[in-house]
């Protein structure tokens, strides 16, 4: 029976990636290894088989045993432990951590978008497949439609990115922010007669002072938001924005000839788990706007056009909605005045599940089936 190592499980993309595995019966037809690189020796989690003792996530020797390793665990860990692994071992290497997404070597996956791609690998015998950046995963599978009909002549992506994409820590820390905003202004709220500019004047000191949490964010994240994601790379790019181009194309297996550029914005905003993206695209040819919507609605299974009026955008097309869920809803689509071309669309996708867990989750079914 194959073995499988889980790297990363009890964090949080892993507790997602654990609730999806479960709710999916996956845990059948291999042997499931737990590891941990601060708990080893304590009770793993029962997948059917009984707890097993947790193993010491920085044992190569013991990695070394699996045929299959998906790691949720960080980019850090991949660092630390992927080399020395590699040097001897010609296992599978799953993971949700950017390190090793651009080597030459590796596969970004996204199958039902890039299918073909991850099968081609699979027959040449590459042994990478990483998860692709949750806003690139979620814009493919909303306009897969488009891409797959290469109708795209280029496309800008205006981001609302969730809290959950810094981690648990920040979701937390935003949270706490609006409780200590409320609280500054309670007795206010509570007397209807009050004044809305003393309310708003006594918020923004609040968030001006150091009486404010922001340890994780740096800045108020609550009542505001951030225009910056990650470090800087070249030409005034974050590394975030960066990451629209290139993972884009790899996913897609473009050449430099034959790549889409792909740029825009990337802003943090204060929802919980889910990222939202408004899309600029300009087409290759002017395209009935029905005929749009069809191609878009009918590409993959999750993806869901949302009719273009008040009512069902407020009803579908946000992140409370989508939270928690496999939908993309895709709405807001219109054509721009700039002419026929130009094409708007506003999307949601939970950026835990399509933006991280779910990739890699399909990834490890389709390893196992390929070495049946
Ligand atoms: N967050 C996101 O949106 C996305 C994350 N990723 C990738 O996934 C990686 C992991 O992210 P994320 O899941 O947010 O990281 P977490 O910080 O939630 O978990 C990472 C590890 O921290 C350790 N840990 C320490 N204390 C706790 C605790 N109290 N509860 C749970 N785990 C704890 C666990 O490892 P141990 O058992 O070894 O102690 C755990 O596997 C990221 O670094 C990134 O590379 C990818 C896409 C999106
Ligand atoms: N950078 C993403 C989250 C993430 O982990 O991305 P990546 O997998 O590309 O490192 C965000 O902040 O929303």
């Amino acid at each position: 029976m194959r073995k499988v190592g889980f790297v990363g499980w009890r964090g949080m993309v892993g507790s997602v990636l654990m609730e999806r595995m479960r709710s999916e019966n996956d845990f059948s037809g291999f042997e499931p290894v737990f590891f941990t690189t601060s708990q080893a020796g304590k009770p793993g989690p029962d997948v059917g088989i009984g707890a097993q003792p947790l193993e010491d996530a920085m044992n190569i020797d013991k990695l070394a045993e699996m045929d299959i390793i998906l790691s949720c665990q960080g980019g850090d860990y991949t660092t630390a432990v992927y080399e020395k692994l590699r040097s001897r071992w010609d296992g599978y290497w799953i993971d949700a951590a950017s390190t090793l997404r651009m080597s030459e070597d590796s596969i970004i996956v996204l199958d039902p978008v890039n299918r073909d791609v991850i099968d081609a690998g699979l027959q040449n015998g590459v042994k990478n497949y990483i998860g692709g950046n949750c806003t690139v995963s979620l814009m493919m599978l909303a306009l897969g439609g488009l891409f797959e009909k290469d109708m795209i002549e280029w496309i800008t992506s205006m981001t609302y990115q969730a809290a959950s994409g810094s981690g648990a820590k920040n979701m937390r820390e935003l949270l706490t922010q609006m409780g200590e905003l409320e609280t500054e202004v309670s007795d206010l709220l509570a007397d209807p007669y009050s004044a809305i500019l003393d309310i708003d004047s006594k918020v923004t000191a609040k968030m001006n002072s150091d009486s404010l949490s922001k340890e994780n964010w740096g800045v108020p994240l609550a009542g505001s938001l951030i225009p910056w994601i990650d470090k800087a790379v070249d030409d005034g790019q974050t590394k975030e924005e960066w990451k629209g181009f290139v993972e884009t194309n790899k996913i897609l297996g473009n050449t430099a000839d034959s790549s889409i550029p792909v740029d825009g914005q990337c802003v943090r905003i204060g929802s919980m788990r889910c990222h939202s993206q408004a899309f600029t695209i300009k087409l290759k040819k002017d395209i009935p706007l029905a005929e749009i919507e069809a191609i878009i609605a009918d590409h993959n299974e999750w993806v869901k056009v949302v009719p273009n009026n008040k009512e069902a955008t407020l009803q579908d097309l946000t992140p409370m909605k989508t939270s928690g869920t496999l939908t993309i809803p895709v709405g807001r689509i219109r054509k721009l005045n700039m002419g026929p071309e130009y094409l708007t669309a506003f999307t949601v996708g939970d950026q835990l599940l399509w933006g991280a867990a779910e990739p890699v989750r399909r990834m490890l079914n389709i390893t196992l089936k390929h070495l049946g």
